[in-house]
């Protein structure tokens, strides 16, 4: 079924599934024959946390950057809340980016002069969408509330990481995409924005697919993906550390 979304300026056509995320023989290739994905299947539901997994090299990247939009991919397809992407015209994409797909990376990649309300209502301002107190309740949702007015800086490295994920969950999208959030991060401070992650799909419903190293990330996620050699090699659900650290080791010594 299709239907038309949004006014005339967000209109794109749409398909009624229960998936937030589809890829359809998504596969990745570059010039002079590097193949950095197979064609790859995959369909995550609405209110999972995936984590993406495998050796260095493998196409974790390359998948994300796919399935967000951020990358065209060779071959397959990739629909974003039932809304096919590769038809797209730039604009149209970059639109449907900012409008329903979050993005948390490693390096936060706050405006720091801004302050941080103005961070998180900043997808809200590309869009054109009115900020009817949805920052502020983003804001709070990450137990910032009352650091809106100071600038990034003065925050600590997880703080601002929190805001990062107020940033990518203030417009509701289909998916939240997460590179590495953790990476930069110390333990302690890792759960706490995981945790943030873990509540966003619990409490609130989101989707969020997470590229991790960190077997203790990825225990955080309803299921793990393992990609090998541009492949998903296995797939885990409710995954704990120490299995998930065995089949990285497994991967990594059939990579060597
Ligand atoms: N722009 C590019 N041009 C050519 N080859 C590329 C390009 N980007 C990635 N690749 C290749 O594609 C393969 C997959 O890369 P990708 O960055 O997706 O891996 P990854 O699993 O994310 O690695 P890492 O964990 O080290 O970040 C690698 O062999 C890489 O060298």
């Amino acid at each position: 079924m299709f239907r038309r979304r949004g006014s005339g300026r967000t209109a794109v056509a749409e398909v009624a599934e229960p998936d937030a995320l589809v890829l359809d023989g998504v596969g990745r290739s570059y010039r002079r024959g590097t193949v950095a994905l197979e064609p790859v299947d995959l369909a995550v539901p609405r209110g999972r946390f995936l984590a993406v997994m495998g050796p260095s090299g493998s196409g974790k990247s390359t998948l994300l950057q796919c399935a967000a939009g951020l990358d065209r991919p060779t071959s397959g397809s990739v629909r974003i809340g039932g809304v096919e992407i590769a038809p797209l015209s730039e604009t149209a994409l970059t639109r449907l980016r900012r409008e329903r797909v979050g993005f948390v990376f490693q390096a936060h990649n706050l405006v720091p002069s801004l302050s941080v309300l103005e961070n998180v209502a900043l997808p809200l301002l590309l869009g054109e969408v009115p900020d009817d107190g949805r920052a502020r309740d983003a804001l709070d949702s990450v137990g910032l509330g009352e650091r809106g007015a100071d600038r990034p800086a003065e925050l600590s490295g997880g703080q601002q990481q929190r805001v990062a994920i107020a940033r990518a969950l203030v417009t509701s999208p289909e998916v939240v995409f997460a590179d590495e959030p953790t990476g930069a991060l110390d333990p302690a401070t890792a759960q706490d924005v995981l945790a943030l992650l873990r509540q966003a799909v619990d409490r609130d419903g989101h989707t969020v697919v997470m590229v991790t190293h960190d077997p203790a990330a990825a225990a955080w996620a309803d299921e793990a993906l393992f990609l090998a050699e541009g492949r998903i090699a296995a797939r885990v659900e409710h995954p704990d550390s120490s299995h998930v650290h065995a089949i990285m080791r497994d991967l990594g010594r059939r990579a060597a």
